[in-house]
Order: structure tokens, then C-alpha cells, then sequence
């Protein structure tokens, strides 16, 4: 597919990889990243095969009868790195989301092996990940780039991608879609988010100006990308999570495959020492990124408040 990386009206940019370390698409990644927190891209690594295998793989999983999925609910999975549910926080919120998901805790092969259901083709799932992380290597530095950052060693890999968590999420036709969402107003608390979305659509994207919804279109063989909060506060600011929301859909079931690339649990997040060293004034403070996963889960999606949590 030839593209250009320009910007169509009104709708987020779709940015072509096969050039990624060339400066000019380097520049509109950063610019994605920071103008609109969301963009697509085409002609990347993962190869179509990988793609239309994870999404086999959903549909396997949400095709099993209802006691089937319900061994991986939270009062019956023999883990919590996997984990069968409905809505967001049920407990905490007015009306439940129009959605199911399965979420997946990367910790080892071995582990996914082990505890993830077979149904759903872990090898697929493992391969989808396994083959993103080139994808999300080559975007990490040249967001990095974009801050000055020249060098992302050991620890600042892990300190930006050292876990992960893929969801297979499951947005049922709808009866009444009016009266009901498939995913309510949020940013992600990742550094980067990696969705594969079939061909419904239905997932909205806070517009730049900030008084309207965008839509995302599904493109054949892309993948939506979105900066996540952890990104937001390591960056100071300059990278933005965006809001975003999926409605519910009176016609159709929808899958959507996120790939949600996190700090890990025990690493402390906050404005990066080398923007700070650079006379840069930090914004947020440091916390630990586990104490802000915990606060995105105790409420209900709010839209863009959780960063609150992590500001000076
Ligand atoms: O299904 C989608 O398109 C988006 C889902 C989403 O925003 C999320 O899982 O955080
Ligand atoms: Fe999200």
C-alpha cells in the first residue's frame, strides 16, 4: 500500500512504517503523539497472517458457552494474570458497559502456556505479541528521539515496555445501543497501546480541538495506536493520552485485540531525568506504577482523570 503521512481532515493520522527511521516520518510520529495521542499505521511489521490468527483466536474464546468462559472469571481463574469479565469495574459503576473481555498478563511462555485457555489459540496470541514488539521497539525509539533521548538501554526499555497485557474484547450486539456503551470515556494508563480492530468500528477518539469525537475508521492490516498515560507523565506532558470511548452497536458484534505495553508493576513512573536534567520544570510527580493501576480500577471510567492522580 503506498500512503502519504499527510493528515486527512478531521480524522486521526494514518502513518505509512515502511520508512520509520526516515526523519520525515519520524517527525510525524512525534507530531501523532503529541498533537492527537492516536494515530494508525500501515505497512508495518506484523504480518496480515499473524492479525487475521489473533482474531480467530477471539472469536474462538467468546464463541464457548457461557460456564466454559466462566472458569476464567475472577472467582473461578486459577490466576489473576487471566481474566474472563464484563464492563470495566462492575462494582463501580451506575450501568455496566456493553462488552467482554478476556485479559491476558504476559509473564512467560511457559506461564501463558500453562494458564492461558487453549481454545483461544495462545500461540496466536503469543505470535501477535511477539511479532508487535518489533512494531512497538521502532515507535518507543523514535519517540524517545523526539525527547532527546538517544539511547534507550536496559533499564529504560524495561522502565517502558517491561509488561504486558492483551485483551480480547467481545462488544455483543447491542438491543437498545442508545441506551448503553461499549466502553465508557478513558485514556489507557500504558505507555503505548497497540489495537488491532475489525472491520465495525465504533471506537471514538477526542478530537485535538477538544469539543468533538472522532471516529476511527478500520483500515485493512492497520493498527490503531495510542499513547497511554504512563507515556503522558514520563514525557512531561509533551506525548498526550487521549481520551477515547466505543459505542455500543444495534447491528453487529465487534472484537477489538489491544495489546496495553506498561511499565512493570514495581517501577517507580515520573517525568524522565532527562528532561528534567534539561532544565525542563516536571509536572508530575513520581509514583509507583502499580498505586496508579489501582487507582484506574477502583472508579468507573472518567474520562481523563485518573492522571490527576500523578500530578505535582
Ligand atoms: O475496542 C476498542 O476499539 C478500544 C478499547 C479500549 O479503549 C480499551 O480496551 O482500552
Ligand atoms: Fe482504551
Amino acid at each position: 500500500m503506498c500512503m502519504t503521512n499527510n493528515i486527512p481532515q478531521g480524522s486521526i493520522p494514518i502513518i505509512d512504517m515502511s520508512n520509520w527511521e526516515d526523519p520525515k516520518v519520524a517527525k510525524s510520529i512525534c507530531d501523532a503523539a503529541s498533537e492527537w495521542g492516536f494515530f494508525q499505521i500501515v505497512n508495518h511489521d506484523v504480518p496480515v497472517e499473524v492479525l487475521k490468527n489473533v482474531k480467530d483466536a477471539t472469536y474462538n474464546f467468546f464463541r464457548l458457552p457461557a460456564e466454559v468462559k466462566n472458569k476464567y472469571s475472577k472467582e473461578h481463574s486459577s490466576s489473576n494474570n487471566v481474566r474472563f469479565g464484563t464492563s470495566f469495574t462492575p462494582q463501580a459503576e451506575k450501568a455496566l458497559e456493553w462488552k467482554d473481555y478476556l485479559s491476558l498478563f504476559y509473564v512467560s511462555e511457559e506461564e501463558a502456556f500453562a494458564l492461558w485457555p487453549s481454545v483461544c489459540r495462545r500461540e496466536q496470541v503469543l505470535d501477535y505479541m511477539k511479532k508487535s514488539e518489533v512494531v512497538i521497539k521502532q515507535l518507543l525509539q523514535v519517540l524517545m528521539k523526539g525527547l532527546n533521548v538517544d539511547e534507550i538501554d536496559e533499564a529504560k526499555e524495561s522502565l517502558l515496555m517491561g509488561s504486558m497485557r492483551t485483551n480480547l474484547n467481545y462488544y455483543p450486539k447491542c438491543p437498545n445501543p442508545k441506551l448503553s456503551v461499549g466502553v465508557g470515556r478513558h485514556s489507557d494508563v500504558s505507555t503505548l497501546t497497540i489495537l488491532l480492530q475489525d472491520e465495525i468500528g465504533g471506537l471514538f477518539v477526542r478530537g485535538n480541538e477538544g469539543d468533538d469525537w472522532i471516529h476511527v475508521p478500520p483500515i485493512k492490516g492497520s493498527l490503531v495506536i495510542n499513547v497511554g498515560d504512563a507515556l503522558q507523565i514520563m514525557s512531561n506532558g509533551r506525548y498526550r493520552s487521549v481520551e477515547h470511548r466505543v459505542v455500543a452497536n444495534g447491528s453487529n458484534n465487534r472484537i477489538s485485540v489491544p495489546i496495553f505495553v506498561n511499565p512493570r508493576p514495581t517501577d517507580m513512573i515520573g517525568p524522565l531525568p532527562e528532561l528534567v536534567a534539561n532544565g525542563e520544570k516536571p509536572i508530575y510527580k513520581q509514583v509507583l506504577y502499580s498505586d496508579y493501576v489501582k487507582h484506574f480500577f477502583r472508579k468507573a471510567h472518567d474520562g481523563k482523570k485518573t492522571v490527576e492522580f500523578a500530578e505535582l
